[in-house]
């Protein structure tokens, strides 16, 4: 499979800070990639360069063969680029069916359509029930986005990122602050959401990153530390000595915290 969005050499200073160092990412077509590690590994900072939110020291980024390196963010994002709630903000007084018919509203550049007849919006509706039926949020249609449990809430935010026709999503710790029945709604949407795109994720649950994750790679300190898939990677000695923490080599542990984390690589 072809890669669809590489790194070479890229890195990111800050104040003579190495917080991205170096890093050659290689995402295949198709896969569902994570990018994991310690707490103040450099994942942010890697999706806040990939997006083009943040210049790049040095290296250069690719997308789909194009250098994209100096392209600026809402390019990047219209051509399929595009981070979870970076441009399909969820607005809480609307209902959930308005949400997503705002995000294909947008993603078609008519935005300014809501002050037109139900008639001339309708062009939407069917790709909006769509979406919500993916979504899981049939049931929630006609419900304010305000008034939705947590989980629900995020289903949403990915389904109005959906409707921007993503090649590329990017989730950032999309299970973060989920319980364990959100979390496996959540990772079937992903799964579902991977269908015939490309989803690279920055994620702290490591069982999350197991079940659903084709490749992992590792980072620590800004920089690559090992690549692979779930098995590899937490075999590695590299990985157990900077992530996981001492003596628990090959061992899935389960990150629904940040504090769970921290004790492990403290
Ligand atoms: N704008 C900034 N100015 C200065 N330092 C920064 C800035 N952004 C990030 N850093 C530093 O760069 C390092 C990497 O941060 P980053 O947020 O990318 O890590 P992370 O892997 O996403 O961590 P976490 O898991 O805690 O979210 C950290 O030491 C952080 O303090």
């Amino acid at each position: 499979m072809p890669h669809i969005l590489e790194t070479q050499g890229l890195s990111r200073t800050f104040n003579g800070f190495h917080a991205v160092s170096n890093v050659n990412l290689s995402v295949q077509e198709g896969s569902i990639h994570a990018l994991i590690g310690p707490n103040g590994a450099g994942k942010t900072t890697c999706f806040n360069l990939l997006t083009r939110f943040i210049d790049a020291t040095a290296g250069r980024i690719r997308f789909q063969g194009q250098d994209i390196t100096r392209t600026p963010a809402d390019a990047v994002a219209r051509m399929g680029l595009v981070r979870s709630f970076q441009i399909s903000a969820v607005f809480g007084q609307l209902s959930v069916f308005e949400n997503v018919r705002l995000a294909l509203q947008r993603r078609r550049g008519h935005s300014m359509d809501w002050w037109r007849s139900d008639r001339a919006l309708a062009v939407y509706d069917e790709r909006t029930r769509e979406l919500l039926d993916e979504a899981g949020l049939s049931a929630w249609a006609g419900h304010a986005a305000g008034e939705l449990p947590y989980g629900r809430k995020r289903a949403l935010e990915l389904a109005t990122t959906l409707a921007l026709e993503p090649r590329v999503l990017l989730l950032d710790e999309p299970m973060a602050g989920m319980g364990a029945e959100d979390i496996a709604h959540a990772a079937s949407l992903i799964r579902q959401a991977a269908r015939g795109r490309t989803v690279l994720m920055v994620e702290h649950n490591l069982s999350v990153v197991a079940d659903l994750c084709d490749r992992i790679t590792v980072l620590a300190r800004g920089e690559v530390l090992a690549e692979g898939d779930y098995a590899t990677v937490s075999r590695d000695p590299r990985v157990v000595e900077a992530y996981l923490g001492h003596g628990h080599a090959g061992q899935r542990k389960h990150h629904n915290t940040r504090s769970g984390e921290e004790a492990s690589h403290g």
